[in-house]
């Protein structure tokens, strides 16, 4: 007897059928997913990675804050053929950015900027009869410098018990720092380079990040926050940002340190404004205040005193970032249309009555 499940023809039906049953199988499977697929939106099914904790790790570096930069912000699209000021110079030969009105976008800073809890330190003298700036100086600065930063304002004086008491928005510090006073204004003004590196290294180091020294004669009209924030910060000094190199008034005689010969030269910083990391403040005032003695020893002084000398320093040492006249403004100067905002200024003062 010939059994069933060796005939050929047999096996073939079962085949047959297993094909069939398959096809029919897939064909319903295929229209249930296209039905459903189809009549609504598009559900993607999660792919996972072997080993997606590789993505979730986070080294935090030394010095490095654990936070989230630029989350996510609705603004106007930066456009690479249509940049927003045609009218300056928006950045240095050696790439660094030099500030003005209408080339960032305050938020975007700001959302960088806030996250990391800075303290931003600010030093001012008011020797003398400089101490009736005090005053002016510090309530601008508490309406328009680093609003909503942590601020110290280090005020330098000979004289702390006439300063004035300033009302100071939370997180903000005003801290004196009592210095003895030199005999000649020239001499009061170039120490500031020495009294600056001596406090960073003894206290400013442990309190501040960032680092501006400014002149106290001087009023802050419109916003200086963030944008300014940088390693090491010049600023371009308002009587001079229009005219050739050789009409800068750099020191030039060779027998000075602040020497700067005829075709050398970048721009004219001005002396009432610099900042930048602590540590580079630290560097630079010493760096200055050591040129400055080796005039003295060679019995010179340099023609602008320690404007000169920090000339000199930031043609080989170019700042990181480049302020705008806007940042330094002197109210005696018509404004012209370059300079669309007045941040910080010059007090219109009588020198000889005030420098004595
Ligand atoms: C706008 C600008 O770039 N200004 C610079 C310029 O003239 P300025 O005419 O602006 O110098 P200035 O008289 O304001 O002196 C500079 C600063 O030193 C302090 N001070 C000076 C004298 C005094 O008796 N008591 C006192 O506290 C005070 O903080 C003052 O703001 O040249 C100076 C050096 O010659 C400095 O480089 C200034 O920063
Ligand atoms: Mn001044």
């Amino acid at each position: 007897m010939v059994e069933a499940r060796s005939c050929p023809s047999f096996y073939s039906f079962l085949i047959s059928r297993k094909v069939v049953g398959s096809l029919v199988c897939l064909i319903v499977v295929t229209a249930v997913i296209w039905i459903t697929a189809g009549s609504g939106k598009v559900h993607y099914l999660p792919y996972y990675l072997p080993c997606p904790e590789i993505f979730s790790i986070k080294l935090q570096y030394t010095e490095e804050k654990l936070i989230q930069l630029f989350p996510q912000l609705f603004y106007q699209q930066p456009r690479v053929l249509a940049p927003k000021r045609r009218d300056v110079l928006t950045v240095t030969p050696w790439l660094a950015p030099i500030v003005w009105e209408g080339t960032f976008d305050p938020e975007i800073l700001d959302s960088a900027y806030r996250p990391l809890n800075l303290s931003i330190g600010v030093t001012a003298f008011a020797v003398g009869k400089y101490t009736r700036f005090v005053r002016r100086f510090v309530q601008s600065a508490e309406e328009h410098f680093m609003k909503g930063y942590r601020v110290n304002y280090y005020i330098f004086t000979d004289s702390p018990e006439t300063m004035p008491s300033v009302q100071l928005q939370p997180g903000r510090r005003f801290v004196l720092v009592p210095i003895k006073k030199y005999s000649s204004w020239q001499e009061i003004s170039m120490r500031r380079m020495e009294a600056i590196n001596k406090h960073i290294a003894e206290v400013s180091h442990r309190e501040v990040e960032y680092l501006f020294c400014l002149d106290i004669d001087m009023v802050f009209h419109n916003p200086w926050g963030p944008e300014t924030l940088g390693d090491t910060v010049a600023a371009i000094h308002p009587g001079y940002f229009s005219v050739p190199r050789n009409q800068f008034p750099y020191e030039r005689r060779s027998s000075s340190a602040a020497y700067i010969p005829a075709g050398q030269g970048d721009f004219y910083y001005g002396g009432a404004v610099f900042g930048g990391l602590v540590k580079k403040v630290f560097e630079f005032t010493k760096t200055c205040h050591m040129t400055i003695l080796t005039d003295k020893a060679n019995g010179i002084m340099a023609v602008w005193q320690e404007e000169s000398h920090l000339n000199r320093h930031f043609l080989s040492h170019k700042p990181s970032k480049v302020l705008s006249p806007e940042y330094i403004w002197d109210d005696r100067k018509p404004k012209p249309p370059e300079i669309r905002l007045i941040r910080f200024s010059t007090v219109d003062k009588n020198y000889k009555e005030i420098r004595d």
